[in-house]
């Protein structure tokens, strides 16, 4: 049991994907692992351990934004050992062959929190990155599936709601999506030595109009999921 988990030691597989929506967790739980039970209700963080073609994963909410998140991956890697995370989340579309519902993975993640300035201090910009494994798994297991993931730069914002952004900018120079967590994640990948990826759903436009609901975005990402889950288990 730990701060914000209150699970037994082997609770959790080496293997965790890791929405931020605990109701996506619990979406996955239900419909796409078998042998399942809750691990985590703590704060209704949820938390699951089930099997997926006979190989054992998890699945935990992680609430929305680096801080938060950054506390399950300490928990989930310090406590109980997990040595794989893969987020699986929502994001805005900003590259122009971005389309609503595409599946992107984030090779690297940019950002305005101070999480990386903090760590390095003036003077170092850190460049957080993907396990390259993974990616390359995931990219290929996605092909498998007749789905062409767009691949790079995600901005990791530290403000969902932030009008001062330069968001066109950034996608001049090559960002093709925005969420919350990515780079945190990368950076909390390289320092505690666990390998990190994040697969993303388009679920709005950040320069149109197009958008998916709460529900959609609860209940509907299943090609991010079944790519997930498909690198989850590579090689086992
Ligand atoms: O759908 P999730 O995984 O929560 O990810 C995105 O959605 C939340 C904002 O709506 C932020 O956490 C952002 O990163
Ligand atoms: O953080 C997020 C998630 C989805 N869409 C956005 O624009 N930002």
């Amino acid at each position: 049991m730990s701060t914000h988990i209150g699970a037994n030691m082997g609770d959790y597989a080496d293997t965790v994907l890791l929405p931020g929506d605990p109701l996506r967790a619990k979406y996955i739980a239900e419909n796409f692992l078998t042998n399942v039970k809750q691990v985590n209700s703590v704060r209704n963080a949820f938390g699951y351990t089930g099997e997926y073609k006979g190989h054992r994963v998890s699945v935990q909410g992680s609430g929305m934004g680096i801080p938060s998140m950054s506390i399950y991956i300490n928990e989930l890697v310090k406590f109980f050992g997990v040595k794989t995370i893969i987020r699986v989340g929502s994001c805005g579309g900003m590259a122009p062959d971005v389309h609503l519902r595409d599946v992107l993975l984030a090779s690297g993640s940019t950002t305005d929190s101070a999480v990386t300035a903090n760590t390095f201090g003036p003077g170092i910009h850190y460049a957080p990155l993907a396990n390259f494994e993974l990616l390359d798994t995931a990219f290929h297991e996605a092909q498998k599936m007749g789905i062409t993931p767009k691949v790079g730069d995600i901005f990791a914002a530290d403000r969902f709601y932030n009008d001062e952004l330069d968001m066109k900018k950034l996608a001049d120079y090559g960002v093709i999506g925005t969420e919350m967590e990515s780079a945190g994640l990368y950076l909390l990948g390289a320092k505690l030595h666990f390998r990190a990826l994040s697969v993303l759903t388009v679920s709005d436009l950040i320069f149109g109009e197009e958008k998916t609901t709460a529900e959609e975005r609860e209940k509907t990402f299943n090609d991010m999921i079944n790519i997930s889950l498909a690198t989850a288990i590579a090689g086992k």
